[in-house]
């Protein structure tokens, strides 16, 4: 798949929640378990954390891991500074998480506001071939207006969007390793979608409150008549000559979803070209943020089955934000109700969308696959 290395600025959205709501959010529920995060990879036990103490309660956890070999040693010898601390300059240390195979790199960038890669170096290092690979590289930085953190993600093409849900729950996984937390734990991150809470359960999966669904065409955005109050649902768009029935839904991010042609809504997903089709949905003329595209079978009206066509990152084996863009769209074109399994490449999510307070909530896994460093 050609990725383009096109490079923009971040894309924004309508604010989805105002900032004065972060402080009033309780920041943790922390609790004592001794359980350890059950999704850490056996190289995470392998790798022997020196506990911060409370004092360097910033530092991340120093471990001992040589950059070369990827062999591990004993932490009691390490340096004071943390293999994440270190910033001997022209190197990155990171973390490599995965949710459902949507991969990512992920940087600890929590003393600065700037990313400490460039969008260009992002697109190298997530390239498969010449460097470390993954669908984007994701930015632990300082919270703004009162959340823990901020949230900032780079596509594997180089474009930032808004909100990545996938991305998030590893965000989440990744915070907890660098502040020595076990257990159930709950953050206020600051995204380009507004504010996102992610909750680490006991079990080890990440169940995030995704914010509010915007379907306002113009707020997605899109260039499609509304047909259905303010919104597009199940409205046509030409793609080759082909008329899909799309809705089109916002997380944060653009999302057009399709269970089918105007000939045929019976879509078999796995039947599909993506990579012949996808970019011709990304790129089209109605999406003026290009767009998330996602092809949905239905089983039941609390099982769905999903591929995707990703903005900035082609075809993924999952995409968090996609995955609740399809519950919404299948609860507005009357395909499902509002708690729903989503089958996606890579494994299910359990996305429900709360009438009571309108909120989409997704859960799911996000696991360490390995910890690197890398010359830029
Ligand atoms: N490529 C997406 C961002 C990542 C979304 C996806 N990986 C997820 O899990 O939500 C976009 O440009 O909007």
């Amino acid at each position: 798949m050609a990725i383009a290395a096109t490079i923009s600025g971040p894309l924004t959205t309508p604010a989805r929640r105002s900032a004065t709501s972060f402080a009033s959010l309780r920041h943790s529920s922390y609790s004592s378990s001794s359980s350890s995060s059950s999704s850490s990879s056996s190289l995470t036990r392998q790798l022997s954390f020196v506990r911060a103490s409370k004092s360097s309660r910033r530092r991340s956890p120093s471990f001992g891991v040589s950059a070369a070999s990827m062999s591990t040693e004993a932490a009691e010898k390490a340096s004071p500074v943390s293999f994440l601390d270190r910033r001997e300059s022209g190197f990155l240390h990171f973390v490599k998480y995965h949710g459902l195979g949507n991969d990512f790199i992920l940087v600890d960038n929590r003393d600065s506001s700037e990313p400490r890669i460039t969008p260009d170096q992002a697109v190298k290092l997530c390239d498969r071939n010449f460097g470390i690979g993954a669908d984007g590289v994701i930015f632990a930085m300082p919270g703004i207006n009162g959340t823990d953190y901020t949230m900032r993600i780079f596509n594997s093409d180089g474009s930032e969007p808004e909100m990545c849900g996938n991305g998030v729950r590893c965000f989440a996984r990744f915070i907890a390793e660098l502040e020595n937390l076990q257990g159930e734990h709950s953050f206020t991150i600051h995204t380009g979608a507004g504010l996102i809470i992610p909750e680490i359960q006991n079990d080890g999966q990440v169940r995030v409150d995704m914010g509010e669904p915007i379907i306002k065409a113009s707020d997605v955005p899109t260039r499609l008549p509304a047909n259905k109050d303010q919104s597009v649902v199940k409205s046509g768009l030409d793609v080759d000559g082909v008329t899909w029935n799309v809705t089109c839904v916002s997380m944060g991010n653009p999302h057009c979803v399709t269970f089918g042609t105007t000939v045929s809504q019976d879509l078999r997903v796995d039947e599909l070209n993506l990579a012949e089709i996808g970019p011709k949905f990304e790129h089209h003329e109605v999406f003026p943020a290009r767009t998330n595209t996602e092809f949905v079978q239905v089983f039941s009206p609390s099982h769905v089955k999903m591929r995707v066509w990703e903005r900035g990152a082609g075809a993924t084996l999952a995409c968090g934000t996609g995955a609740c863009a399809v519950v919404v769209a299948a609860v507005l074109e009357g395909h499902a109700g509002r708690n729903c399994t989503v089958d996606l490449p890579g494994g299910p999510l359990q996305i429900e969308w709360r009438e009571k307070d309108n909120h989409v909530y997704m859960t799911g896994p996000a696991e360490v696959v390995f910890y690197g460093s890398v010359r830029l």
